[in-house]
């Protein structure tokens, strides 16, 4: 019940999980089924609720422990690898175990029969917008072209590959893991497998991080020996990048919980950064050859990882995050080195408020930094991915698949600044 659980706090999936995960003490296999599950129920949610609208007499439950129950029944039937007869019987099971839901035992079964019979026309005739929620589809209508929002639509719709950053670029790793080299650098596994199972694990030779994540930080071409701030750095993809670089990073985060898990990849990659638990916006005076801030967002270009957030988030989080946005920008900009500083900012959103306007605002506003444009070239000579003022978009359906069946990458931003 950690769907509902997070519906109705509006809490994501990731925050409920590991309370509800303890209180129910699966078998780590059953765990991850029922993650799988809430998951697909949050990626189809419109989808699913469509189906359920359509063939509930008395219209959806008003109740969030009933409706997330039928979500999950349905998410299995339609979209996961489970027999009909097992979904519809363990979801009538949790409604015949709750003393709320018991009553409604013989309408979930008969709901969840319906939907299993008539699970071809139901994805036949599922409207392709239906999984983006109308704050989204409003949003996203006024930012792109239609076909894009189609494109992302369709694209929210997989799961994300999983993609590994090498500590040092070159040597047999893509065969050794079975993985493709993409365009951009990254490797992308062709399977799923467990992540320290699989060869350079221990070693630290990699870690994941989604092949749009891994961009930002180049695009700040770090050399051995220059002091770098990443601001906003927790859990550490992008420190360890720039420490790989050779770097001398100061990773900050006001996030104790998440720095923890920085050090604890840090010390897998045998890297060494300052690690500092400090709001940026109360960092005191000092400057830096270049600082990379990856801003707290509205993470809308991580749906594929993250469907909740669609259903969970809203304008208002939006407008909140961009006024931080800029104000941790401001400070960014202040910790950069005058005479040739560079400062990358970026943000995993496809919102426009926390990317493009939030750059060209900033120019307007601080005489003393400049664009440094992004050349294709420096993104693996994927020219869809840097718009015409040099700036970083990427967007989740501008990854071919290159071979492993898994197309797709996160929607990132990033603009580069030179302090003058
Ligand atoms: C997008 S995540 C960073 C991801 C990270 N850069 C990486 O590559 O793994 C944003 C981070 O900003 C941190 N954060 C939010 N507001 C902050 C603030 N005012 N000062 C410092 N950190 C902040 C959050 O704790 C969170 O870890």
């Amino acid at each position: 019940m950690a769907l509902a659980q997070s519906l109705k706090s509006r809490t994501s999936l990731d925050d409920v999980w590991e309370e509800a995960a303890r209180k129910a003490a699966l078998p780590a296999r059953d765990e991850a089924l029922a993650r799988a599950i809430a998951i697909t129920g949050f990626r189809r949610f419109g989808t699913i609720r469509e189906a359920l609208r359509e063939r509930l007499t008395q219209g959806l439950p008003a109740d969030e422990r009933m409706m997330a129950l039928l979500v999950t029944g349905a998410a299995q039937i339609l979209f996961l690898d489970v027999p009909d007869h097992a979904a519809v019987a363990t979801t009538v099971e949790v409604a015949r175990g709750d003393r709320l839901l018991l009553h409604y035992a013989g309408l979930v079964n008969a709901v969840l029969r319906r939907v299993a019979r008539e699970r071809d026309a139901i994805i036949a005739s599922a409207d392709p917008l239906a999984d983006v929620p109308p704050w989204l589809q409003a949003r996203w209508g006024e930012a792109y072209a239609e076909a894009t929002l189609l494109a992302l639509a369709n694209a929210h719709r997989q799961e994300a590959a999983v993609d590994l950053t090498l500590r040092q670029e070159g040597g047999d790793w893509p065969e050794r893991l079975g993985a493709v080299r993409l365009p951009t650098g990254s490797l992308r596994l062709t399977e799923r497998m467990g992540i320290a199972d699989l060869p350079g694990f221990d070693e630290g030779a990699w870690w994941v991080q989604d092949a749009a994540a891994a961009l930002p930080a180049r695009l700040l071409r770090v050399e051995a020996g220059e002091r770098v701030a990443d601001l906003c750095a927790a859990p550490g993809g992008k420190t360890l990048q720039l420490a790989a670089a050779g770097a001398r990073v100061v990773a900050v985060d006001r996030s104790a919980k998440r720095l923890e898990r920085l050090q604890a990849n840090l010390k897998r990659l045998r890297l060494e950064a300052e690690v500092r638990v400090t709001d940026v916006l109360a960092m005191p005076d000092e400057t830096f050859d270049a600082v990379l801030l990856d801003a707290p967002c509205s993470a809308t270009g991580t749906l594929r990882r993250h469907p909740d957030v669609a259903w969970l988030k809203s304008d208002a989080d939006v407008t909140r995050l961009a006024d931080l946005q800029t104000r941790l920008l401001d400070r960014a900009a202040d910790l950069t080195r005058p005479g040739g500083g560079r400062l990358v900012f970026c943000t995993c959103s496809l919102e426009p408020e926390e990317g493009e306007r939030q750059a060209e605002a900033f120019l307007a506003r601080r005489p003393d930094m400049e664009r440094v444009p992004v050349e294709p070239a420096e993104v693996g000579g994927l020219e869809a991915l840097v718009n015409a003022r040099g700036e970083l978009r990427t967007l989740p359906h501008l990854m071919p698949d290159m071979g492993t069946g898994r197309p797709g990458m996160d929607g990132f931003f990033a603009a580069r600044f030179r302090r003058r």
